[in-house]
């Protein structure tokens, strides 16, 4: 069963700026028939660059905007005809600094919503008292916000989506700018959730999360899904063989072009080291000696440049990827 449907869905926001002579009018079209299933008690991914549309979709999912047209149903009720219904099931975690009484403590906090969100007087301690342990905010429910950490706060953030006990749960960026140590508490309260049944889509950028955490994922690019699956499926899909790294003395970024202009090559990127330059290439080849002779040959031919070291390794989930969203960019059908 599908906690999520979403049918050709498009979003395009319109706006006007009034100068004294005349008003300027602007379209932006940030989905363009976005298809998603969602199977109940799962966790998926939504990834993709900015701007892509990931923050259009998961507003619309969760009743905050309306789709231009198109439909969407969430845990069976259509969200457009009937968002209060919708509202009363899901949870969503937004994130940022800003939702919460900075002055008031975490536990007053959530009895406000717990209140707001209309749940009975005598079953409000109980449920924001486990909300609270479920988010290991516990031994600070007496703290104010203003003192709260970004990882707290965002772990409060899920705290809040729980207090109806929904079936669905959309977190919108849920590790954002968090150390390592305060991500990898969410992520472990995100796999909680997830093993008490619950339905969960996120948003993220870190791809070695996505991976550790979801079942299925989409990746969407300038508001049209390029691929929906699990990991393996995106990494036949981006048909990534081998990905070459190449240090370099000398070597220009339009050497980039120059390989992405080979039909095995599905996407070349450079960053500067302090004295080197590092020559990332994703390609279609399987064999890694053949691939990493055909980058150093590139590379030597052009004039003065000195390869340093040249090595290669089997593509990660970021490497399937990075070569999707780039081809789709460029709309090109390699
Ligand atoms: N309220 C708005 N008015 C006008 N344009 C908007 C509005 N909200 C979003 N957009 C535009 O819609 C497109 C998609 O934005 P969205 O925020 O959904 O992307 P995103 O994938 O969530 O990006 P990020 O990873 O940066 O959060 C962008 O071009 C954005 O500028």
């Amino acid at each position: 069963m599908n906690a999520i449907e979403v049918r050709d869905v498009h979003r395009v926001f319109r706006s006007t700026r009034r100068t004294r002579l005349r008003a300027q009018h602007t379209e932006t079209t940030a989905l363009r028939g976005i298809d998603l299933d969602v199977q109940a008690g799962s966790l998926f991914g939504l990834l993709g660059p900015n701007g892509a549309g990931k923050t259009t979709t998961v507003k619309i999912l969760t009743t905050l905007l309306l789709p231009t047209s198109g439909r969407v149903w969430v845990d069976g009720i259509d969200a457009v005809a009937q968002p209060q219904e919708v509202r009363r099931r899901i949870g969503c975690a937004l994130g940022g600094d800003r939702g919460f009484y900075d002055r008031l403590s975490a536990e007053d906090n959530l009895r406000y919503f717990a209140d707001l969100y209309g749940i009975e007087p005598r079953a409000q301690r109980t449920r924001v008292a486990e909300v609270l342990a479920l988010a290991d905010l516990a031994d600070r429910r007496k703290d104010r916000v203003e003192g709260y950490s970004r990882g707290m706060k965002q772990r409060l953030h899920i705290a809040r989506s729980l207090l109806r006990d929904p079936d669905v749960l959309f977190l919108d960026e849920p590790t954002n700018g968090l150390d390592p140590v305060a991500a990898r508490d969410i992520r472990a309260a995100i796999n909680q959730l997830r093993s008490a049944g619950k339905t969960i889509l996120l948003t993220t950028h870190y791809m070695f999360e996505a991976e550790e955490l979801c079942d299925r994922l989409a990746v969407i690019s300038d508001g049209r899904i390029v691929v929906e699956g699990t990991a393996q499926d995106l990494a036949a899909e981006a048909r990534t063989g081998v990905v070459v790294r190449a240090e370099t003395r000398g070597a220009e970024p339009l050497l980039c072009q120059l390989l992405e202009a080979r039909a095995d090559v599905l996407n070349a990127s450079q960053e500067l080291l302090d004295d080197r330059e590092l020559t990332t290439v994703r390609m279609t080849h399987g064999r890694r000696t053949e691939a990493e002779h055909l980058v150093r040959e590139v590379l030597e031919d052009a004039p003065h440049v000195r390869v340093l070291d040249i090595a290669s390794r089997e593509p990660s989930l970021e490497d399937s990827y990075v070569a999707l969203v780039s081809r789709s960019l460029t709309g090109t059908a390699r």
